[in-house]
């Protein structure tokens, strides 16, 4: 499988141009880190390859075929405010099993505790909260996974404990895996390389 953006084009209404000609691909069971300086465009990269946002020019493909429109979204993106990313209205066991129903052994590994399950979102810290989201985005269908700052709000421990997790899951099911962080060190550790934004626009 191959995730691929070709000459990306980007800017929001009128505004200046973010993107402009930006090639960008990844492979099943790569993990790739994207640098480049604060407001270069990496989290706008990282929401059109899960076709969240549309390119103005360019196209974003999955083995050269454009991204579903309907069903379960194989380029999962996990973001850095979960609170943005659940229903304030949904149980947590309804939003864990949105897309899929993950196994108690991710949710232990996870750190998820059974009890979580009947919460509301605002009943839970930010760490937990994004712990679920990231359950929900290791389905079995996922084939890319867009992790943007997916755990700059947790402590070093939280954070070693998530990453083991989904590099553990990305490997079995073979999921290619785009980080985007300000962690330089983060992205040393994880990568097995990294591209500069700045460098291919
Ligand atoms: N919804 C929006 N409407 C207008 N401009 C936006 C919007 N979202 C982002 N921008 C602008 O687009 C540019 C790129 O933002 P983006 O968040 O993609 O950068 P980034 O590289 O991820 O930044 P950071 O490292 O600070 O998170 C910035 O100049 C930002 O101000």
């Amino acid at each position: 499988m191959l995730l691929e953006g070709k000459n990306i084009g980007f800017r929001y209404d009128k505004g200046p141009w973010i993107l402009q000609d930006t090639n960008i691909a990844i492979e099943s069971g790569e993990v790739v880190g994207i640098m480049g300086p604060s407001g270069c465009g990496k989290t706008t990269l990282g929401r059109i390859l899960a076709g969240y946002e549309k390119p103005y020019e360019g196209s974003v493909t999955l083995n050269g075929a454009p991204l579903p429109q309907k069903g379960y979204n194989p380029v999962q993106l996990v973001f850095q405010h979960p609170e943005k990313a659940v229903n304030g209205r949904w149980h947590m066991a309804n939003t864990l099993n949105e897309g899929w129903e993950p196994h108690d052994d991710i949710l232990a590994s996870l750190g998820i505790e059974k009890a979580w399950l009947k919460r509301w979102p605002n009943e839970l810290s930010g760490g937990e909260l994004q712990r679920f989201c990231v359950a929900r985005a290791l389905g079995t269908k996922t084939q890319f996974l867009i992790a943007d700052e997916m755990t700059t709000m947790l402590d070093a421990i939280t954070q070693a404990q998530i990453w083991h997790v989904v590099l553990d899951v990305a490997k079995k099911q073979n999921i290619g895996v785009l980080v985007v962080s300000h962690e330089k060190n983060l992205i040393k550790r994880l990568c097995h390389r990294v591209v500069d934004l700045e460098a291919m626009k």
